[in-house]
């Protein structure tokens, strides 16, 4: 696991777009394409908008395919989607091929939706090891990632695919990737900034392991190279 913490939300944002395209690069030379499944939530818009804006430069992004995390049971016109977030900061500006992109089917429903969703994902590996080339994750104030929320049945899912997870408290369901599946991805990165994000930093690399409570202490790559990007403010309630 690497630590990367910068001085500010904006440098950490540009510190990891300029981490994003090193990786898309160096995978599209190795392979031929580049496969990511992009973080939801508020944080990373502004990474997408950067990627959109300055640093689209040298990625050749007909190489690039995108998948989602997690996303919430909403339409794909919805503001809480996290495929509109990224299809108005990152896939339009950039005219990214729709052919290119997998947004989770939520109009099927949660779990009709995660079913589909899995059968996606193992069919771009063409059946073989689902290995993304990069997992983008954020981190919520209560320790979830993805949709790994606290004291959910995802939690405890050993499966390597895509699973419906319905949260009490707002009465809703989301989709998303299991800790499995993430676990298995080549490199995983994680954008946190904010004070407000702090003491979840700490209980997630620091504190004794508690998943039910620290769902993001799930996520521990089987074979690959884990990041965090911090600002200070989120890196402060770490010992060092
Ligand atoms: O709900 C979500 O929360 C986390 C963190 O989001 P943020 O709004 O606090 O940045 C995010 O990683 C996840 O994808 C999203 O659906």
């Amino acid at each position: 696991m690497t630590l990367n913490i910068f001085e500010t939300a904006d440098e950490t944002l540009t510190g990891l777009a300029e981490y994003f395209l090193d990786v898309a690069q160096e995978r599209i030379a190795e392979t031929g394409r580049f496969s990511v499944a992009l973080s939801g939530g508020s944080s990373p818009k502004k990474l997408y908008e950067i990627l959109a804006q300055s640093h689209a430069g040298d990625l050749d992004w007909s190489k690039v395919f995108f998948f989602f995390g997690d996303e919430r049971n909403v339409p794909h016109t919805d503001k809480d989607s996290n495929y509109l977030m990224a299809k108005t900061a990152l896939f339009d500006p950039l005219n990214i091929d729709p052919a290119h992109v997998f947004p989770v089917p939520t109009e099927l429903g949660p779990e009709k939706a995660a079913a589909a969703y899995t059968e996606t994902i193992a069919a771009f590996f063409g059946g073989g090891p689902q290995v993304f080339d990069l997992v983008l994750l954020g981190l919520g104030d209560n320790s979830h990632t993805a949709s790994l929320f606290p004291h959910t049945t995802i939690l405890t899912d050993t499966s390597v695919g895509v699973k419906e997870v319905f949260l009490p408290e707002e009465n809703v369901y989301r989709i998303s990737l299991t800790a499995p599946l993430i676990n298995q991805a080549l490199n995983i990165a994680y954008l946190v900034y904010g004070k407000g994000k702090a003491l979840a930093v700490r209980h997630i690399i620091e504190d004794e392991e508690d998943i039910q409570q620290f769902p993001a202490q799930l996520i521990d790559p089987t074979e690959g190279d884990l990041q965090w990007f911090l600002d200070e403010d989120a890196a402060s309630e770490l010992s060092e």
